[in-house]
This record gives structure tokens, C-alpha cells and sequence, in this order.
């Protein structure tokens, strides 16, 4: 398939990640204050997540009524009756988002949550979302993304990758939206879609000494070993500091060049990637011209369930440099 036999694809997901974006950006305005941070009060977050599920499995529903989508979060928690005031602020947000299509109710607002319930696995077709990646981004007022990406036979096929707090390609529009189309490429948009924004072909950086890369990681030491990191960037001879993010927003980097290595190195052994984590911002590199796999170089493999059990950790490049990156990461994990 190309991105022409895709462009119903296309439409749904920009519509669906661009309105999502709008009730996360209207969450982050009117319920992320400086007081959220020092509470640690997570529920401005929650409530986006919830909202932003919503959104986008509606949308989704609306265009390709019989498709599955695995999505990180359900509605079990928001029915419960102590939860009156989350849900209720969810349901609102929701039904901003969606005032132009139809006066949304509290009971279809739980069930398009819930239509994120899908197993995935190895055969057919299924969506797999993450409302809001990057909570703790989310809160700081930092990076954090939208990620929807689409499954077939296990084999990611489609992506689109918003992220509101990274540079917008063009003067109007907030964000940036990366899709990608398996064989056809990544392109860049303004995250505020408007219908006539140029979609602008990505390409990753094109440097082939690894010793010249920027590379990034999480904010987060308990999401990816940045003790390991520091010791296979001097391997590699990498003199620029880390940049650390939140999110796909990682993904987004590599693919459009500003960085050409993201490594995430496992900290426990027990842990598992999780599907929507990952989806849309490893085709978003492969089609900007990387290579992902994981840190023991192999391929990731997304048809095993809402997990990637197959896998450990994650090593995503420019390409030219990644056979470099596999062995000094392979170095470093077995010294
Ligand atoms: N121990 C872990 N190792 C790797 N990733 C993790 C770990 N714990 C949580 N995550 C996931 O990392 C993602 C954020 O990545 P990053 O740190 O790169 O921004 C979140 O989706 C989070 O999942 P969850 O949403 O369940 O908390
Ligand atoms: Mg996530
Ligand atoms: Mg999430
Ligand atoms: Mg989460």
C-alpha cells in the first residue's frame, strides 16, 4: 500500500490527533498552574488523557466504524461514583472538542474511552493510541505527544505523531504533526490543521559518523538507564550533551534531523514497552529514512499483544550510523 490508497487514513487521524491536541492544550491553559507541580497533583493530566481518548476513538469510529484500537487507558476508573467531578470535567472537555459534530453525552463519552480496549496481536487491522504520552511533560509545561498509529498483520503501516510544545513548521498553528505512510515517507504540518497547511516532506539527518550525533533520551532516569547512556556515547566519541525529553517528541527529533540517535535502555528487566509508546514515532523514523530496533538490534515487533514482548529497550537512528550505536550499546549492556 502507498499513501494514496491511505489518504481516508490521513484524514481521520489528522482530524483526530489535531482535535485531541485542542482539548490537551485547553486542559494544559485552564488547570496546569504552578501549584500542580509542587502538589503533585496529577489530575489536570488525567483528565486531558481521558478527554483525548475520547476524542480521538470517536473520530476514529466516525471514519472506520469496524476498527480496533488498542489505547493505553479505559473508563473503569472514571464510572466510579467517587469520580463524579473528574468525569464530569472530562465529559465537558469532550464536548468542546467535538461542539461541530454532535451534542455529546455522558454515556457515549465513557464508551468511546472504552472502544480503546483491543488486544492487538499478529493478525489484522487495529489502531493503537496513546492519549497523552509524556504525562510528566505534560505537567511541567514541557514536550509530550499524541501518538496514534495503525496495524496490519503486525506490521505498522500508518502514523501521526502530534506534539504541541515542539516548533509548528509554518507561522500559523500551534505544534507540530508528523505522519507517515509505510513506503512513502514522513511529512510535517502544523498541528492546528487547517485544511490547506502544506504537508512538508521529513528526512533525518544525514550525518555518518556517530561521533558527530546529537543524541536524546527521557527526562526520566527510571525510563531509560542515562548512566549506560553517557558511558556508549563516550564509546561512540560524542561530545554534545544529551538532549532529554519527554515522549515520542524523541521520535519526532530523530526523524526530522535535529538529533540522529534516541536510545531508551532498559532499567528493570521485568518491564515491557508498551505498543502505543512507540507505534507512530518508529514509523515517523523509518519513513524519514532511520532504522529502529531494539538494544539487541532486532526489529520491533508490534504484533504480540499490547506489548512488546519480543523486544528490550529501544536504539532509533539516522541509519547510517545505527550498526555503530547497536555495538557500543552491546559493549556497554554486557560489561
Ligand atoms: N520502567 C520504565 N521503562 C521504560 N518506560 C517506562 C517505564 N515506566 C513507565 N514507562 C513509560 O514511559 C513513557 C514515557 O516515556 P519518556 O520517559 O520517554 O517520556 C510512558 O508512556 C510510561 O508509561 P506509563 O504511561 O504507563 O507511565
Ligand atoms: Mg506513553
Ligand atoms: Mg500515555
Ligand atoms: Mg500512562
Amino acid at each position: 500500500m502507498t499513501t494514496h490508497e491511505r489518504t481516508a487514513e490521513l484524514a481521520a487521524a489528522i482530524e483526530a490527533v489535531s482535535r485531541a491536541a485542542q482539548v490537551t492544550q485547553a486542559v494544559q491553559r485552564e488547570l496546569v498552574t504552578a501549584d500542580t507541580l509542587t502538589k503533585k497533583d496529577r489530575s489536570p493530566v488525567t483528565v486531558a488523557d481521558f478527554a483525548s481518548q475520547a476524542v480521538v476513538c470517536e473520530t476514529l469510529q466516525r471514519h472506520f466504524a469496524n476498527d480496533p484500537v488498542v489505547g493505553e487507558e479505559d473508563a473503569a476508573e472514571l464510572r466510579d461514583e467517587a469520580n463524579e467531578p473528574l468525569r464530569a470535567s472530562v465529559v465537558e472537555h469532550v464536548q468542546r472538542a467535538l461542539a461541530d459534530i454532535a451534542p455529546a453525552t455522558e454515556a457515549q463519552v465513557l464508551s468511546w474511552i472504552d472502544r480503546g480496549h483491543a488486544e492487538g496481536g499478529a493478525k489484522g487491522r487495529f489502531w493503537t493510541l496513546d492519549p497523552i504520552d509524556g504525562t510528566k511533560g505534560f505537567l511541567r509545561g514541557e514536550q509530550y505527544a499524541i501518538a496514534l498509529a495503525l496495524i496490519e498483520d503486525g506490521e505498522i503501516v500508518f502514523g501521526a505523531l502530534g506534539c504541541p510544545n515542539l516548533p509548528s513548521p509554518a507561522d500559523e498553528g500551534e505544534g507540530l504533526l508528523i505522519v507517515a505512510s509505510r513506503g512513502d515517507g514522513t511529512w510535517m504540518t502544523p498541528l492546528i490543521f487547517e485544511g490547506e497547511s502544506e504537508l512538508q516532506p521529513v528526512h533525518v539527518s544525514d550525518i555518518a559518523a556517530a561521533a558527530d550525533a546529537n543524541f536524546c533520551e527521557s527526562v526520566e532516569s527510571g525510563h531509560s538507564d542515562q548512566d549506560q547512556s553517557v558511558q556508549i556515547a563516550k564509546k561512540l566519541g560524542i561530545t554534545a550533551e544529551p538532549v532529554r525529553m519527554d515522549s515520542q517528541a524523541k521520535y519526532a527529533t530523530v526523524a526530522g534531523g535535529s538529533a540522529a540517535i534516541y536510545l531508551r535502555l532498559p532499567t528493570r528487566p521485568g518491564y515491557r514497552e508498551k505498543i502505543w509508546d512507540h507505534a507512530a514515532g518508529v514509523i515517523a523514523v523509518e519513513e524519514a529514512g532511520g532504522k529502529v530496533t531494539d538494544v539487541a538490534g532486532k526489529p520491533l515487533e508490534f504484533g504480540h499483544g499490547r506489548q512488546l514482548e519480543a523486544n528490550r529497550g529501544v536504539i532509533a537512528t539516522n541509519g547510517r550510523i545505527h550498526d555503530a550505536v547497536v555495538a557500543a550499546v552491546r559493549d556497554v549492556l554486557e560489561s
